[in-house]
């Protein structure tokens, strides 16, 4: 066994309590060893001066869309992906989607981010990036069978399928999988109660979007009699390792659904900002003891992956949607962002704690706006950025030590992202 030792810093407890104390990690097994007082390890990590805490979890995102990143702003949803994204990501090739999911890695890690799950396609591609830059991740392939015939749309929901099944423990097990149908609106029901069984079978939990928009809302209730949830539970899903992204418009039977059953809810608060797809009832949901992680949503209706920003506005909105000041405090919106989101994701991470996955950030708080230190845990809500992160670390492996990522080269990687999405614009055209 060889152990790192993250020493001389603050760690953030998962009670959101700070203490001065030292971080003991086994770097084989990835996991952590002890927190506080502990013996002296291998190799040592400096974190003078910083907090450590769990590394952020990124519950919901599509990282290749760095790419696409300023390519379309100012829409709403629906025109927005059928008008821009949908157009432009059809001419994508495997090596686009690598180059754009090694660019949101990169991003991810520089950030704090140390796990994160993802929704796309050309999925094997995503899936070397994300190794290659030492993430953990759960990846899927977005199922949608709109604008299809019956034979495509069923190729769609097989290719959902065995990449949920092939990719499951990929990268030393830090890739897990999921069977992802995009949303209630964009895939077939009868195909859904086909493959939803299949997927119960390979034993992978199923990602959905949800509840994003009104416009997803309304057709459900008119052409079902039933709202959207109710719809996907009389298709098999929402059990208790499913989670959809969004729920932005839900009633209260649709929150009570969700916490009877124990499936999540990424909420993304950024991306229903862009698009102006609503207010998630946040409190509401945490009230009801829903599971609730945090997402970016693709760079493309955010515009980037920085979780502290996403927790940030996480506090913002969800005081707003409550119309109370005490809703989504400090505590609750750094809770989702790593605890929440890992819990969603079904990883053992997001908790500074014995035998937890050693998914840590190091932040660093010699900077005028986090001085002076009255309540560390209100300036990770508040004040703090992915720029302020010194030091990531994934499975016990340093990904970023003193700003300088080790796993990936930085340069290279924004060039080649530079240059296969303006090639990717021209071919759109
Ligand atoms: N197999 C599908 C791809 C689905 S991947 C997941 C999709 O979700 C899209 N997406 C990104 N953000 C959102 C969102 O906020 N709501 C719904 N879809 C989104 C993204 O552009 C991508 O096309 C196809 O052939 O088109
Ligand atoms: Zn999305």
């Amino acid at each position: 066994m060889t152990t790192l030792e993250i020493t001389g810093g603050q760690v953030l407890k998962p009670d959101m309590t700070v203490e001065h104390g030292d971080v003991l990690v086994d770097r084989e097994a990835g996991e952590i060893l002890a927190v506080g007082d502990v013996p002296a390890g291998d190799e040592t990590l400096d974190a003078t001066d910083g907090l450590v805490m769990p590394g952020l979890v990124n519950a919901h995102t599509h990282l290749a869309m760095a790419l696409l990143r300023g390519y379309a702003d100012d829409k709403p949803l629906d025109s927005w992906l059928r008008e821009d994204v949908w157009p432009i990501e059809g001419v994508l090739e495997p090596d686009d989607v690598r180059a754009g999911a090694a660019l949101g890695a990169l991003e991810s890690i520089e950030a704090g981010t140390t796990a994160l799950c993802d929704m796309y396609f050309h999925v094997p591609a995503v899936v070397d990036a994300v190794e290659q830059a030492g993430l953990r991740a759960r990846v899927g392939h977005g199922v949608v069978t709109v604008g299809k015939d019956g034979d495509e749309a069923s190729a769609d929901f097989e290719e959902g399928l065995a990449v949920a099944r092939e990719q499951d423990g990929a990268a030393d097990g830090r890739v897990s999988t999921a069977f992802m149908p995009h949303s209630l609106t964009t895939v077939d029901g009868a195909e859904l109660d086909e493959f939803v069984p299949k997927a119960r079978e390979a034993d992978v939990p199923i990602h959905l979007h949800a509840n994003e928009t009104r416009d997803e809302v309304t057709p459900i209730v008119d052409e079902h009699g039933e709202r959207p949830l109710e719809y996907a539970a009389s298709h098999g899903l929402l059990n208790e390792t499913d989670f959809i992204a969004h729920g932005t418009h839900l009633d209260a039977t649709e929150i009570d659904l969700l916490a009877e059953t124990g499936a999540g809810v990424v909420h993304c608060p950024a991306s229903n900002m862009k698009l102006a797809s609503g207010i998630a009832p946040v409190q509401e949901l945490l009230d009801a003891g829903v599971t609730v992680g945090l997402g970016t949503d693709g760079a493309a209706s955010n515009n980037d992956l920085d979780v502290f920003d996403e927790l940030r506005d996480a506090a913002m909105v969800g005081k707003l949607a409550a119309d109370d000041a005490s809703a989504v405090d400090a505590a609750a919106a750094v809770g989702m962002a790593t605890a929440g989101s890992a819990d969603v994701l079904g990883f053992d991470s997001g908790r500074l704690a014995e035998g937890k996955k050693a998914d840590i950030a190091v932040l660093d708080l010699d900077s005028a706006h986090l001085t002076p230190q009255h309540d560390l845990v209100s300036h990770l809500a508040y004040a703090a950025s992915g720029a302020d992160v010194l030091h990531t670390i994934c499975d016990g492996d340093v990904l970023m030590r003193d700003r300088e990522v080790l796993t990936l080269d930085a340069e290279q990687v924004r060039e080649e992202a530079e240059e296969r999405a303006a090639a990717a614009v021209e071919r759109a055209r």
